[in-house]
């Protein structure tokens, strides 16, 4: 039996995909989706000019009654197709009313100290007794006694009206009348329906509030209040309606390093705790078929590594695929996209278009995607166009052309233009006419009186259970696995860190030497252990990049909730303390034993653990500092002062007794001089010196560190107080990451 249903696309000049009883999506080069699918077997979509509607009566028509009753055909014919199409499968209904969402002005303040200088300047204009036409007080921020008319006839051509042209450059800054408002309102009584299964395109020029709304709509929204409601199936879910939702961000921040299958693992293993592995590999296995990308299921996801080094992987488009696909991994019934073809070349985002289209298809996925004039064949692909202008909803449809050739102005797209372009442009013209408050108006209206009330529930056919998280520990195991993977492929950050340490090693040892228990060896000795701490201390630094870019891959895994920020916190501090073990080990065991440092084995274990302490302490405060800045220069210049004072009050260039008063307190919060301390009283304590007359400065190590003011230290007060040291870094790091530099949304 084959059943055709036809259904109308609705818009000129559309041309869409067919599908066929084998669901083979003509794809371009994306690899042929065999979706077992049984739902969608014998299912034709077609698209052809059979259509039950008439476009010809409605291009010429230009009535909105007419127009609804069209849309009512359209959203029925479509509810039909769905369900008969996909009565089994994940997609789900999505109503959204009245969504408004104000947020504090980031603004304020500038627009505040322009408005000040503005005034200051109008006020210089109209005391210059040169100017023959003096101007009059334009009081923006405060509404003006004056009608409109005269006010405008006032105004000086030249003189600058702020209000009007924070506006237009920004004009989601809504003002009351055109009061600078310490809080804006970016979305106003935007309301639409989201059939399942259906592709929505969001249309708007840019700052209309396309992202604001795509982020309200997928829970994502962080900052600011939102009021309306938003329904799935007819019903107000809560906190459950995350787990109907996936999110894809513009820039696809992927670990370059993993395969595309470890990748969507990854995801797999955060994101169904429900699951076992078998089931796991299962659905990353279907994941990667659905985006078309078995071929490289093996392949790195590439890119240039922190240190600068190229790993060769997928091109932008496939690493698009890859970040649709882990936001497929939960089988989500909603994908919301955020720009997905921004930054592709036009085959690549046909590509990534069409694997979204094949979901809506094969799954009844729906998808919603915020779009910058696509080409003519992205914009086919769309079931529904939903337009926002200046944070107010002006279209949410399938016959956008006809709507806007209804309007006032009578909008029409001209014969072979793109009609992605024509609603930019025909927005930019209603967005300037006088009359693009009353086309939101009469939308939101005919949307109360109309729409709503035609729009059928659908059934609920997925489980309303708030999501299952994996427990801390879980995810701590899986980022681990992950870090310690990373490092190991990333031959440029481990082959650096560790031949660093050897060649120190080996460095020091041809410059000082074999050393004895000579007087002359003594200042070598304290300048040996000076170095080394110095050395451990700085080494860190090589690594600002590496943990500037780590922060940027957990900002975006954060906001897609997949785990909490305590197991990424101290998975990252787990590989960098293992990675700092061997780097103190290689330079300990390399120092020690070519220039001959005390020998027995408290000596060398105590300086080799100080300084391991000393170089994980670093490590923590560049990583704190960089979760603060955030920046990688600002780490630099901070990190670099830092240590430049706590090298110079460690007490060897000058022992602590002889610092100048003022600065010498400055030596007690120096973690270095601790380290440093301890690790001279494991050299010298009770250590017997050559002494050849009967004058010589040391005669024993005790004389040394007297000299050096360290003769009452302990060995336990100094790993004491360096672990107290630690932690607080370590503190200031986790404490930096999860409130620091957040993505705000
Ligand atoms: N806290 C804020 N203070 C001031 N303006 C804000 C604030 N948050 C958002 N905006 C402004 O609101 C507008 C809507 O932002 P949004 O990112 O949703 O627009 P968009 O349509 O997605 O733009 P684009 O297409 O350029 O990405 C923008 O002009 C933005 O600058």
């Amino acid at each position: 039996m084959e059943e055709i249903i036809s259904i109308n696309n609705n818009r000129n000049n559309f041309n869409s995909e067919s599908v066929t009883n084998n669901n083979n999506i003509e794809n371009n080069n994306i690899e042929n989706n065999n979706i077992e699918n049984n739902n969608i077997e014998n299912n034709n979509i077609e698209n052809n000019n059979n259509n039950n509607i008439n476009l010809e009566n409605l291009s010429s028509s230009s009535s909105l009654e007419l127009y609804n009753n069209y849309n009512n055909n359209i959203n029925n014919s479509l509810t039909n197709l769905n369900s008969s199409l996909i009565a089994n499968n994940i997609g789900v209904q999505v109503i959204f009313e009245n969504i408004s969402y104000k947020t504090e002005n980031r603004n304020y303040k500038k627009q505040l100290k322009d408005e000040k200088k503005r005034k200051k300047k109008l006020g210089m204009e109209r005391s210059d007794p040169t100017d023959p036409n003096p101007s009059y007080d334009v009081e923006s921020s405060t509404p003006s006694i004056q009608t409109p008319q005269s006010r405008s006839s006032i105004i000086p051509k030249n003189s600058l009206n702020i209000s009007k042209i924070d506006q237009s450059v920004n004009p989601q800054i809504m003002t009351n009348n055109g009061k600078i408002e310490k809080e804006i309102t970016i979305l106003s009584n935007v309301s639409g329906i989201i059939e399942k299964g259906e592709m929505v395109g969001l249309f708007g020029p840019s700052g209309s509030g396309k992202s604001t709304l795509l982020d309200i709509l997928a829970n994502r929204k962080s900052t600011g209040t939102i009021t309306g409601k938003i329904l799935v199936n007819g019903k107000e879910i809560g906190d459950a309606y995350k787990k109907y939702c996936s999110y894809v961000t513009q820039e696809e921040i992927l670990l370059q390093t993993s395969t595309v299958e470890e990748t969507l693992k990854f995801h797999a293993d955060l994101r169904l705790p429900g699951s076992n592995e078998q089931e796991k590999w299962k659905i990353v296995e279907q994941v990667i078929k659905d985006i078309g990308l078995t071929k490289k299921a093996k392949s790195k996801i590439g890119g240039i590594l922190p240190g600068g080094m190229m790993v060769k992987g997928l091109s932008g488009g496939e690493k698009k695929r890859v970040s649709i696909g882990c936001a497929l991994v939960t089988n989500p019934s909603l994908v919301f996209l955020d720009e997905p073809t921004s930054g592709l070349d036009s085959l690549n985002a046909l590509k990534v278009m069409k694997v979204l289209m094949n979901l809506t298809v094969t799954k009844g996925v729906t998808v919603i995607c915020s779009i910058h004039q696509p080409r003519p064949e992205i914009y086919h692909l769309f079931n529904k166009i939903m337009i926002i202008l200046k944070g107010r909803m002006i279209y949410c449809g399938n016959d956008v052309l006809n709507y806007f050739s209804s309007l006032p102005n009578q909008y029409q797209c001209p014969i072979h233009t793109n009609p992605a372009d024509f609603i930019l442009d025909t927005c930019h013209e209603i967005s300037e006419s006088d009359h693009c408050e009353e086309i939101s108006e009469s939308w939101e209206t005919n949307w109360r009186d109309n729409m709503l009330a035609v729009s059928r529930i659908q059934p609920f056919n997925r489980s309303i259970e708030p999501s299952k998280t994996c427990s801390l520990l879980y995810q701590y195991k899986i980022l681990v696995k992950r870090n310690f993977k990373d490092f190991f492929r990333n031959s440029s950050a481990y082959v650096t860190r560790l031949s660093g340490g050897f060649m120190i090693g080996l460095l020091f040892s041809a410059c000082f030497g074999t050393l004895s228990s000579s007087q002359e060896d003594v200042l070598k000795i304290s300048g040996i252990l000076f170095f080394l701490i110095a050395v451990l201390n700085l080494i860190p630094f090589t690594c600002i990049t590496l943990f500037i870019s780590n922060r940027e891959i957990f900002n975006s895994e954060r906001a897609s909730k997949i785990y909490h920020s305590l197991p990424f916190y101290l998975s990252s501090i787990t590989t960098e303390a293992f990675i700092q073990f061997l780097v103190s080990l290689i330079v300990s065991i390399l120092v020690y034993s070519i220039n001959h440092l005390r020998w027995n084995f408290s000596s060398f274990f105590i300086t080799y653990f100080i300084l391991y302490l000393i170089n994980l302490l670093s490590d923590l405060y560049i990583i704190a500092i960089s979760n603060i800045t955030g920046k990688s220069d600002l780490t630099f210049i901070y990190g670099t002062t830092i240590s430049i004072t706590f090298l110079l009050f460690m007490g060897h260039l000058v022992p602590v007794k002889q610092l100048p008063k003022s600065f010498g307190w400055i030596h007690w919060i120096n973690p270095l001089y601790y380290g440093y301390a301890t690790v001279m009283v494991s050299q010298f304590k009770d250590y017997p010196l050559e002494c050849p007359s009967d004058f010589c400065q040391f005669p024993n190590g005790n004389d040394v560190l007297k000299f050096y003011g360290l003769e009452d230290w302990t060995i336990s007060k100094g790993i004491g107080i360096l672990i107290v040291w630690i932690c607080f870094f370590f503190v200031s790091g986790y404490w930096a990451i999860s409130k620091l530099n957040k993505e705000k949304r």
